[in-house]
Formats: C-alpha cells, structure tokens, sequence
C-alpha cells in the first residue's frame, strides 16, 4: 500500500529576507519559523513520515529541540531548492507509488484544512496535484525602466504554493536535472514530463515567507489560532 511522506526542502539562505539566521530558524512565539512548518505535517494521521532537508553545513538545526516524533533530519541541501528536494527524495528511499508531499519551511501557515483538501482532491490521481490560488489581482508586465509595459490577461493565471505531492517515482525521473533553472517547483519539472498536474484550491494564509515584513504577518496568524 503507498504511503504519504512530507517532505521540508529547508536549505535556503533566505537571500531576499535578509538577516544573518536563515529564515527558517528566525523564532516565532519562541519557536523557529520551521517548527511550525513542520506541526502541521507532523499532526496529520494520514501522513507516516515527514522529513527536512538542511544543508550539510547547517548550524542552526542542532540548537533547537525538535520534538516531532515523525521527523527525520535529512542533510543534503543543494545550491537550489530543486536539487535540496532532489537530494531529499533520493535519501527517502520511498518506494515508487508512495506519496511524496513536498512543502516549503517557508511556508508556516499552511493550515490543517487546506492540508486535507489537497489529499482529498488529488487523492488517488494519475499524475497527482499542489495548492494554488488564482491570482486576484490585475496584473502588470514591467519595462526595464519600471513603467507598466502591459497589462496580462489574469484568465486561468494562478499561483503556486505547496506542499505540491506526487508519486515519488514519477518525481524522482522528472527531477533527474534538478539544476534545469527551469524547475522552480515540482509541478514544473513534471509538467516537462509532460504531465499536467492537478490544482487545488489553497489559500492566502499560505504565503511564504520570503520579506521582513512576512513575518510580522505570520506571527499574527499563528497566533490568531
Ligand atoms: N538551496 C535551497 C534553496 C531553497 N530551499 C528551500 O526552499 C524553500 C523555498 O525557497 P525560498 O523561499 O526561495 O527560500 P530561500 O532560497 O531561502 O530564499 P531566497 O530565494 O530569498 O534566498 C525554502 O523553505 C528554502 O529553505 C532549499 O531547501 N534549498
Ligand atoms: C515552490 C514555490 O513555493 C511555489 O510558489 C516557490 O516557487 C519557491 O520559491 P522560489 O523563490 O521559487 O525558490
């Protein structure tokens, strides 16, 4: 029987926050931003295992306590996510039908509901799906100069989020050139498969956290909770 396996690339340098501790392990309600990552995967019955990917030459991992019992600690980490989450699956050891969910630490937010929605919805699919959310926003195409050089048609555009799941076979071939820059996430190295995965529904709480001030917002829905 296949099994679901969640998977935290957290070897990112967080070049775009800014601040000398990855931002993983910036501390939200006294706790690094990825354990609350790692909650809400870890709480879910219907996922057996859940591992995070860190870079081998991660300080910060080891000063933190991680109680999750599910958790496993994978030191791969590549030069990009692609190939951190390549590194992971390969380490997983999974075998070919099971689920491999793939989420960002970034994203801390992500609730339970939005969670079961997308094991729902992709449930025993062919090729399998990820969390979006169709852009709500008119839509500008910038000149070199920062002036508006169109506007894009908003139709059918949405916005990808994670965790993005897919058979861990069918991951494993389409990340075989994980360093293609092309691969930005998992739905697009299956997409050069040829493959059209499935979009669900997901939900702006589950941003990432990608700006200082992301942050700020993060702390208040988590502790609105
Ligand atoms: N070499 C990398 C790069 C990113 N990630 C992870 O992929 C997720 C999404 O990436 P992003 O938010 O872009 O994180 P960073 O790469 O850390 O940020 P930046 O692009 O601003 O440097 C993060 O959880 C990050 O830790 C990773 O595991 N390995
Ligand atoms: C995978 C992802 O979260 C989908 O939106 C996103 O692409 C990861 O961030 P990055 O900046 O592209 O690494």
């Amino acid at each position: 029987m296949s099994r679901r396996i969640a998977l935290v690339p957290a070897a990112g340098h967080g070049s775009r926050f800014g601040s000398a501790t990855p931002k993983q392990y910036l501390l939200l309600d006294s706790r690094p931003l990825l354990a609350h990552t790692l909650d809400v995967l870890c709480r879910c019955a219907s996922i057996g295992r859940v591992a995070v990917v860190i870079s081998p030459g991660d300080e910060w991992f080891d000063s933190f306590d991680w109680p999750q019992p599910k958790l496993e600690v994978l030191r791969v980490g590549g030069p990009s996510r692609a190939e951190s989450v390549a590194g992971g699956l390969a380490a997983l050891a999974a075998d070919a039908d099971d689920w491999v969910l793939v989420h960002d630490a970034a994203r801390c937010c992500l609730s339970p509901d939005a969670l079961q929605r997308l094991l729902d919805e992709v449930g025993d699919d062919a090729i399998g799906g990820l969390l979006a959310q169709p852009v709500a926003d008119t839509v500008k195409r910038a000149s070199p100069q920062g002036r508006v050089a169109a506007t894009v048609p908003r139709d059918g555009l949405w916005l990808a989020q994670t965790p993005q799941m897919f058979r861990a076979g069918l991951l494993a071939e389409a990340l075989q050139d994980a360093a293609n820059p092309a691969i930005t996430d998992e739905a697009s190295a299956i997409e050069l498969l040829g493959h059209a995965p499935r979009l669900v529904e997901g939900e702006a709480q589950n941003f990432k956290v990608t700006w200082p001030q992301d942050l700020v917002l993060a702390a208040a829905i988590l502790a609105a909770r």
